[in-house]
């Protein structure tokens, strides 16, 4: 994989860089509540900047689906990159449009220009290559060199991740170079005991790596969104949780070839339920119960592990030499539901082990919830990207730089 030391030794003075970042941050009414996958990226459009080089970033936010829709504008991630970068930042109102190309060419050496959110284009998601192809035709006459470090979204076979890069002369920016690095050691000599942490609310796309964690990890801990399929298929009732009914099966194979092969899956003890989902834009005190995890109310939700639990999961941190953690223990987003979460990061902390954080989500509840991040070995902005990575599959995004 060419890196971008070697494109800026090269030299990109005038040159159009197209830069696929990640700025997929987290938003409450159009407001950036953690702005660390904004910040991953400076280094690298930094550099560029600072060689002259007339940068164009681009990234998704949300899963719009396939056209414009102002919930899902990338503009609050522009103005904050301009706010970190410390000048203006042009931001084109489309991604290939007419605003896109007189913006890009409107771009004076070593300034930023951001375009708008890449899937409000269907072309950028699409399963079919000649749609992506052609969308990515359009990517790739705004720009000369393409760098790519939205370590986040690697694992996704997108336009702008996969097919673009194949068109340009491509590099990889500061980020991936950094994500792989780390991770990589989790894939060769990991020390032993081996925990990972799971959680979380994107189910359907977290459980199929749990076949290839049970091979790798000694011991596995399911809380979040997450829970509720495995507490499913013990038989309990789990209410209106979030629940991935179809894979049901697939997490009665998994919790048997636990037992067979020694592997510690470690699921809730104890849960707080409700009958709503909480306010997260007031923030109002929740309408919570505890109860154990055989016992959810059938018109109920469980939205954050219970305290038996909390002590349970710490206690299972403890002793290990190696930790990934991906996705909330719970609806972190508020106070009355972040319980879980901040216990499993106060474990981390505690932990002498090498310790791994992944996800946008969890990042982000990690910092917001007022841990130093230099307690932790090491926060990576994917969440299934570095979950993918672990698993040992080919990601699109490296791949394609790799070529
Ligand atoms: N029990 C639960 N019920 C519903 N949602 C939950 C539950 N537990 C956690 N969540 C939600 O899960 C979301 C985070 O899940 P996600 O899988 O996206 O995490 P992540 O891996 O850190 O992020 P990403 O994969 O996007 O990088 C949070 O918004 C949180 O509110
Ligand atoms: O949040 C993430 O994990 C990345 O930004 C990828 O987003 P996606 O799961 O919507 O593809």
């Amino acid at each position: 994989m060419k890196t971008i030391d070697e494109l800026l030794a090269d030299g990109v003075s005038g040159k159009r860089v197209f830069v696929r970042a990640d700025l997929n941050v987290p938003l409450a009414d159009g407001t950036i509540t953690d702005d660390g996958r904004i910040r991953a990226v400076l280094p690298t459009i930094k550099a560029l900047v600072d060689a002259g080089a007339k940068v164009v970033v681009a990234s998704h936010l949300g899963r719009p689906k396939g056209a414009p829709d102002p919930a899902f504008s990338l503009a609050p991630a522009a103005s904050r990159l301009g706010e970190l970068l410390g000048s203006a930042v042009a931001f084109a109102a489309d991604t290939v449009g007419r605003s896109a190309q007189d913006t890009v060419a409107g771009l004076a050496d070593g300034q930023v220009a951001v375009l708008e959110n890449l899937r409000f284009n269907a072309g950028e998601t699409a399963k079919d290559d000649a749609e992506r192809g052609a969308f990515a035709e359009q990517l790739a006459a705004l720009a000369d060199v393409y760098v790519g470090d939205g370590f986040g979204a690697v694992h996704r076979m997108h336009a702008s991740v996969f097919d673009l890069p194949k068109k340009l002369p491509h590099y990889a920016g500061y980020l991936i170079a950094t994500e792989v690095g780390v991770l990589k050691k989790l894939t060769e000599d990991v020390k032993r005991p081996y925990v990972v942490a799971l959680g979380g609310a994107k189910v359907s796309d977290k459980l199929a790596v749990i076949d290839e964690l049970l091979k790798k990890a000694d011991r596995l801990l399911i809380g979040g969104g997450m829970a509720y399929t495995f507490l499913k298929a013990k038989g309990y009732e789990v209410g209106i949780s979030l629940l991935q009914e179809d894979q049901v099966p697939t997490v009665t194979e998994y919790m048997e070839r636990a037992e067979k092969q020694g592997v510690e899956l470690v699921l809730p003890v104890d849960v707080l339920v409700s009958r709503e989902f909480p306010d997260l834009k007031t923030k109002a005190p929740a309408d919570y119960t505890v109860v154990d995890a055989d016992k959810i109310p059938a018109d109920q939700e469980g939205l954050d592990i219970g305290p038996k639990t909390r002590e349970l999961y710490a206690s299972k941190l403890a002793d290990a030499a190696t930790v990934f953690w991906n996705g909330p223990m719970g609806v972190f987003e508020h106070p009355d539901y972040a319980q879980g979460t901040a216990a499993v990061a106060q474990a981390l902390v505690d932990s002498n082990g090498f310790t791994v954080v992944g996800g946008g989500d969890s990042a982000a509840a990690v910092r917001t919830l007022g841990f130093d991040e230099n307690a932790f070995g090491h926060i990576s902005t994917g969440g299934g990207a570095s979950l993918e990575y672990l698993e040992g599959k080919t990601l699109p995004g490296l791949a394609a730089l790799e070529d």
